[in-house]
């Protein structure tokens, strides 16, 4: 059984607009760093790129808020190293690690369909990151948009039904630990763990960008945390995209 980690303190709220909204109101009210924040609700869940994020309760809806130090190309390492944090706590409660794979930048999938995804944000000095898992509910794909990866949720995908609560004590232990290991060894260690687990790496993946899409084969991730996609014009090298499974 893994222990709370020392530092790191936990608020638990019934209900709230999004826990990322609610982790940089307790920063403004000056709650000390790092902390959790756990919703039973979530009622105005955002996901990336300003998209909404539903959270049928009984869902995973979290946020940790922690002052990472460093430059602020390099905080966003966290998104790997929660994503590979993420991936231990559901392997500790299933058992089952060949179900768990990891999507480019920051989504963690069950039997190739999302199961979670995970959104950082800058809060001044503070790195606010958000971490929605489908516990027991995954939105009806009519919800999400065009060409969305499929959803899933963890009873359906692992037979196994598993608490916030529950989650969160692995999941706040294993971050702890690989944020520890982030900052005294650095990213490469991380890069290499993630690209094990990476799905589609070495296959065809559409990258969309703000301005245009790119098809091409996934090359790898470099010590920046940007996508390496092979296409005809040469290897591009891509900060930020929305990548689609081809
Ligand atoms: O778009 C994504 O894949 C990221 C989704 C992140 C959702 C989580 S749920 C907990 C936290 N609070 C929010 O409002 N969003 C994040």
């Amino acid at each position: 059984m893994d222990v709370w980690p020392a530092d790191f303190g936990r608020i638990t709220v019934e209900e709230t607009d999004s826990t990322q909204a609610e982790a940089a109101r307790r920063i403004e009210a000056g709650q000390a760093l790092p902390f959790w924040v756990l919703a039973e609700r979530q009622v105005a869940g955002v996901g990336r790129r300003g998209r909404a994020w539903s959270m049928p309760e009984g869902n995973f809806a979290g946020s940790v808020a922690l002052r990472p130090g460093g430059p602020l190309a390099r905080r966003a390492l966290r998104s790997f190293t929660m994503a590979l944090a993420l991936r231990d706590a559901l392997v500790e409660l299933t058992g089952q690690p060949a179900l768990f794979s990891l999507k480019w930048p920051n989504d963690v999938l069950c039997r190739e369909r999302k199961l979670a995804g995970i959104l950082l944000e800058s809060r001044g000095d503070a790195l606010v990151i958000g971490i929605g898992v489908n516990l027991v509910a995954a939105p009806p794909q009519a919800a999400l948009e065009e060409g969305a990866l499929a959803p899933i949720d963890l009873a359906t995908a692992a037979g196994i039904r598993v608490t916030p609560e529950a989650l969160l004590d692995l999941l706040a232990a294993a971050f702890a630990r690989r944020e520890a290991l982030l900052v005294t060894e650095g990213f490469d260690a991380q890069r290499r763990e993630w690209l094990t687990h990476a799905a589609r790496l070495g296959q065809p993946i559409v990258a969309r960008l703000a301005d245009r899409t790119l098809t091409g084969r996934f090359d790898g991730v470099d010590g920046e945390g940007a996508l390496m996609l092979a296409t005809p014009e040469g290897i591009q090298r891509l900060p930020a995209a929305d990548v689609h499974f081809a």
